[in-house]
């Protein structure tokens, strides 16, 4: 009887009548449950399947291996079929754009077009199917309030569990190669996302050659053979036991090349660089922390002005106490007593330098304008290995700037409009004789390299306008200097800054070997015991004795070949 009344469900002839209404509901219901039946037993086979015989993975925001998966879908062109995406306007922020090829050169192009890539996508690699989709972030709510990351789910179709591995290493690797020509720049701006997503800013800097860093002879060989060696050296650090990760301290005058250094360093590594600043409300010891542990192998952890956190151990009385800061917290000379900069404690920091949350195969960079406002816990070797000293520019590195800034091939000099064009090594010799003249009027270990750069870009192409401008461009840079007010901060006098540094403090000539504008750093506000004295009348230049150098400024001024 089973089979015939299923049969007859199906076949059977139209009944009359009421019954037959009946009849004809009660055949349709068992035709819609059957199929239904049907559909479920469908895609439960298809979920055993997808457990049987797939790999699921999940790539979060925030975490590097997330910008290796996008990287790849964009190289290999996944977004294709689902063409939907975010238009942003183009700029140094990293967004994965991709280009149509529409005649339009790289340089022309203005917006950015961005895969969403939330969508599912199947594609093949190697043979084997891979679906990805997207998760958007979502608002979160308190305590950990802003938006949780957004989440590729990859399933790849097959058993072997090594393909995942090798799939995520070619993704890798395509993502180094792409980011070869451009230093990637990480920085942890606003706690805006859940936990885990600390570093969520990323910006592409071009790399810089460094040729282009101008330092004492030999320093920055010296620099990048240190860090080379170090990175070479990873299985010696393992068999000798010794932790495998480098400390340097980058510390002198402001604008004197000491981000940029790390800059061309990371280029030339072909590093990433995490950059945090200590004084950003936000950090404390929990995100250093964290900020330190999700920061990958072969990679620069910079932290840029280390003393704007906190002053020396050694200078006691500024020890907090009860601030419920921490043990470590110490308020910078010159902060008053109860000011405030980071929640970040001394201890904190050598945590992570050193202690559990340090990573192995990071380089760690901290820069500063004041090293002697740090603690000697921190400066000691195995946090930091290697200290550097940046000074204001003496004048072999002025006449190298010049020359970095008038190659031969960009500037025609005044000679050759009047008498026609030099041969190449009369040019030559002729901008070299230049570069002289220039490094003669420039004063040694008085200006930084930016406020050089800044006078000559002022003259750019007209080399013989710089040589000639460069003598009066000292006499009123140093009689500006004269007149800015005096103000005494902790019972040390210290001269303001230009106005073009609002919120920076000048710092004392204390042996560093800065003074007048190359020793402004960031201020803490003005305690009680600051104040500002009105300006000195002008006056011709006086010069404070600084280390090194070799005459006197006015002997300079006087022996300069203009
Ligand atoms: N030694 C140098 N060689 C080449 N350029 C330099 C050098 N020093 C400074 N500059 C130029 O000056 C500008 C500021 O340099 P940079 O930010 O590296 O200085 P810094 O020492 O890190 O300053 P701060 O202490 O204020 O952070 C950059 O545009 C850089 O190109």
């Amino acid at each position: 009887m089973g089979f015939s009344f299923f049969a007859s469900l199906f076949h059977g002839p139209i009944a009359q009548g009421s019954l037959g209404y009946a009849f004809d509901s009660f055949r349709l219901l068992v035709m819609g449950s059957l199929l239904e039946a049907g559909r479920r037993f469908f895609l439960w086979l298809i979920e055993r399947f997808r457990l049987q015989y797939s790999i699921t993975a999940q790539f979060t925001e925030g975490d590097p291996t997330f910008e290796w998966l996008v990287m790849f879908m964009t190289e290999h062109k996944i977004w294709r079929r689902s063409r939907d995406f975010r238009i942003s306007a183009k700029s140094s922020m990293r967004r994965w754009g991709i280009r149509l090829g529409a005649g339009i050169a790289e340089k022309d192009e203005h917006v950015d077009l961005v895969p969403t890539y939330e969508l599912p996508h199947l594609f093949r690699w190697h043979g084997i199917w891979i679906e990805t989709k997207r998760s958007t972030s979502v608002v979160t709510q308190p305590p950990f309030g802003g938006f949780s990351p957004s989440v590729i789910n990859l399933t790849m179709y097959t058993l072997n569990i090594k393909a995942l591995q090798e799939f995520i290493e070619e993704a890798r690797l395509c993502y180094l190669e792409r980011a070869k020509a451009s230093v990637i720049l990480h920085t942890a701006t606003q706690p805006n996302f859940g936990p885990g997503f600390v570093w969520n800013s990323v910006k592409r800097k071009l790399r810089r050659p460094i040729s282009s860093i101008v330092l004492e002879t030999g320093m920055m060989e010296s620099i990048v053979g240190d860090a080379r060696e170090f990175i070479e050296m990873e299985n010696w650090y393992i068999d000798a036991g010794i932790p495998h990760r480098r400390g340097y301290l980058l510390y002198g005058p402001p604008g004197t090349g000491k981000t940029s250094t790390i800059h061309a360093l990371a280029g030339e590594l072909g590093m990433e660089i995490f950059s945090l600043s200590l004084s950003a409300g936000f950090v404390d010891d929990a995100f250093l922390q964290q900020a330190a542990s999700s920061i990958p192998k072969k990679a620069i952890f910079l932290i840029e002005d280390i003393d704007c956190a906190f002053g020396s151990r050694d200078e006691g009385d500024n020890i907090s106490g009860g601030t419920g800061l921490g043990s470590g917290y110490m308020s910078p000379p010159g902060m008053g007593q109860g000011s405030r900069r980071s929640s970040v404690t001394l201890s904190g920091l050598l945590n992570v330098i050193d202690g559990i949350g340090s990573e192995e195969g990071v380089l760690f960079f901290a820069t500063t304008n004041h090293v002697d406002h740090l603690d000697s816990a921190l400066l000691r070797p195995g946090r930091i290995d290697r200290k550097i000293h940046y000074k204001l520019t003496g004048k072999t590195q002025a006449a190298a700037l010049f020359s970095r800034f008038f190659p031969a091939e960009h500037v025609t000099l005044l000679c050759e409009v009047e008498k026609g064009k030099l041969d190449a090594v009369e040019k030559a010799s002729r901008l070299a004789t230049l570069a002289n003249e220039f490094a003669e009027t420039i004063p040694d270990y008085e200006f930084s390299t930016a406020e050089l750069q800044g006078f000559l870009l002022s003259c750019k192409r007209k080399p013989e306008e710089a040589v000639l401008k460069a003598k009066l461009w000292v006499t009123q840079e140093l009689l500006e200097r004269q007149q800015k007010p005096v103000r005494f901060v902790n019972g040390r006098q210290q001269r303001t800054p230009p106005d073009t540094h609002p919120g920076v403090e000048a710092s004392p000539a204390n042996g560093v070997g800065f003074s007048g504008m190359g020793g402004i750093t960031p201020t803490a506000s003005t305690s009680p015991s600051d104040h500002i004295a009105p300006p000195t009348p002008p006056q011709t230049p006086s010069i404070t004795p600084k280390e090194p150098k070799e005459g006197s400024i006015v002997d300079a001024l006087l022996s300069g070949p203009v």
